[in-house]
């Protein structure tokens, strides 16, 4: 604990509530050393729940960034040299060590990030999954083989690790969108520069002291905290950082590809969604509002894969309205410590803009069946809340909300309303209620979207390829395809003579 956590009592609640007090890391992590441990951070971060002071990190400047990215490319030779087993096995106690420490990483994650504390649990175990896949995943770097087409010679394609990776997170899955990259980029032979959120630091650091402590060898893992902008420009400008793979913002992503198109570097884009959850008559109604709870209000509807617009068969749409509406009520809001149904949102611009939403889809005909405004518990809790006949001019129908709103309308045909889910420049997942087996494949064909989710919400996890099409992103995390993003295909042809 450094002396600025010392004296303040929010994060004296979270440390007092460790098993391992050592997670709780207030630091940057480069080239195995913890940079501004001892001092008051530039980054401040606070508990959503209650305002209050948590911690702080430090802002590395541009120089510490470059400095990170010596420390990986240093590390590099040894690390993408050492057998997939030896590279395996670190992998595989790094991932012991994160299941060992999973109720502390939860509760660091709630603290800094709001989530009520099961969903805390449950995203370390998703974090976890993604190294334990990697950690078997790097012993089968497999490639297709040709026969070769040219007389006297043999021909042999290899792959190769990139180089460094530079990953940069955002803060509404603070552990697994970390891990999901690392333990892939690690599993090629890659080394990585990170860059978390700076709304959630801690979670971050907290898998960096694990990685150390499952002998990761020092500049393969670094974490560079501090102000974006400043961080990352410099990588997305060095030759020798050969991938960037980043999530969060469709806006950023723009950015970050425009940022590295002058040193032509691998990208990896895992950007917003604005899924269309659609249920036809034929599905079956009470299963459909449990998926629709589900798909709107995990991680308080802060999450890259939260249902943003609901299109439902008009001979049901009364009924799943009022049944959704009901559901709604029944939900518990609250500090995630007392693990409610939902949290606090991240920060006040997400509350502005759930109230944007709502007070722009009333102006142009919506009506409130539920919720609308911010909620008693604190600054930043908005109710659950539930917007019938919303038109398709309206915000919420084209904008992420990234929060606990449910926007609802009719559709009388499947045509229309296909192409209605498809009107938008995004497509990370679509969700599709129907008990109608040719209309399930008709209509999956016909969703562009990167995912589609059938009669159930949960489809994540470590061996399927996760990612959006158009402005949802370039590229997939997850599966063996996650890993081969962070690999060079090199060909090689040699002659008999
Ligand atoms: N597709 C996915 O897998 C996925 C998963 C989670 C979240 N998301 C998306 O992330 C967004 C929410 O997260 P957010 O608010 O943290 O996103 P964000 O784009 O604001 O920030 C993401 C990361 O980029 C960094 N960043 C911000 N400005 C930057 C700049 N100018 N240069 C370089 N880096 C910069 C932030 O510090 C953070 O680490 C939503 O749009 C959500 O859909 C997508
Ligand atoms: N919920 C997503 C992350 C997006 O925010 C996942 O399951 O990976």
């Amino acid at each position: 604990m450094n002396s600025a956590q010392a004296s303040n009592p929010q994060s004296d609640d979270l440390i007092d509530r460790l098993a391992d007090r050592e997670l709780f890391c207030p630091a940057a992590y480069i080239d195995g050393e913890r940079i501004g441990e001892d001092v008051r951070g530039e980054i401040i971060v606070t508990d959503p729940a209650s305002g209050r002071f948590l911690g702080s990190v430090p802002g590395m400047d541009a120089a510490q960034s470059r400095r990170a990215v010596d420390a990986a490319q240093n590390a590099f030779a040894a690390w993408s040299g050492l057998l997939p087993q030896e590279r395996s096995a670190t992998l595989r106690r790094w991932f012991d060590l994160i299941m060992g420490a999973q109720e502390d990483l939860a509760q660091i994650m709630t603290a800094e990030q709001g989530k009520p504390i099961s969903e805390a649990r449950g995203e370390i175990a998703y974090a976890a999954s993604f190294v334990e896949f990697y950690a078997e995943e790097t012993k089968r770097p497999n490639i297709e083989s040709v026969t070769s087409h040219l007389p006297d010679a043999e021909v042999e394609i290899w792959r190769e690790p990139c180089g460094v990776a530079a990953l940069i997170t955002p803060w509404n899955f603070p552990a697994a969108m970390l891990t999901r990259k690392a333990a892939a980029a690690l599993a090629a032979g890659c080394t990585c520069v990170c860059h978390p959120s700076g709304e959630t630091p801690f979670s971050a650091t907290a898998l960096a002291i694990l990685a150390e402590r499952a002998g990761m060898p020092k500049g393969v893992f670094n974490i560079v905290t501090g102000k974006a902008r400043e961080i990352v420009a410099p990588w997305t400008e060095d030759p020798r950082v050969r991938v960037i793979s980043f999530t969060g913002s469709t806006e950023i992503g723009r950015l970050l590809i425009r940022q590295s198109a002058d040193t032509v570097k691998r990208v990896i884009m895992e950007l917003g969604g604005l899924a269309p959850f659609i249920v036809f008559a034929d599905a079956d109604l009470d299963q459909a509002v449990e998926e629709a709870i589900k798909a709107k209000f995990a991680t308080s509807g802060q999450d890259c894969l939260a249902a943003n617009r609901f299109f439902i068969e008009r001979s049901i749409y009364d009924r799943f309205c009022e049944k959704l509406a009901a559901a709604i009520m029944a939900l518990s809001v609250g500090p995630g410590i007392e693990d409610p149904d939902i949290g606090p949102l991240m920060n006040k611009e997400a509350v502005a803009k759930q109230a944007e939403h709502v007070a722009d889809a009333l102006a142009k005909g919506a009506k409130c069946l539920v919720g609308g405004k911010r909620h008693a518990a604190g600054d930043l809790f908005f109710e659950p809340t539930v917007l019938v006949d919303v038109p398709p001019d309206a915000l919420i129908m084209h904008e992420e909300t990234f929060g606990p709103v449910a926007a609802i309308a009719p559709f009388d045909d499947e045509a229309d309303v296909l192409a209605r889910a498809n009107d938008t420049e995004y497509g990370l997942v679509a969700y599709l209620h129907t008990n109608d087996p040719r209309r399930i494949y008709r209509a999956s064909r016909a969703l562009q979207y990167g995912m589609v989710a059938i009669n159930r919400t949960k489809v994540t996890g470590a061996p399927i390829p996760f990612g959006g099409m158009k402005q949802s992103g370039i590229g997939r995390e997850g599966a063996r395809l996650g890993m081969e993003a962070f690999t060079e295909v090199k060909y090689v042809c040699r002659d008999w003579h």
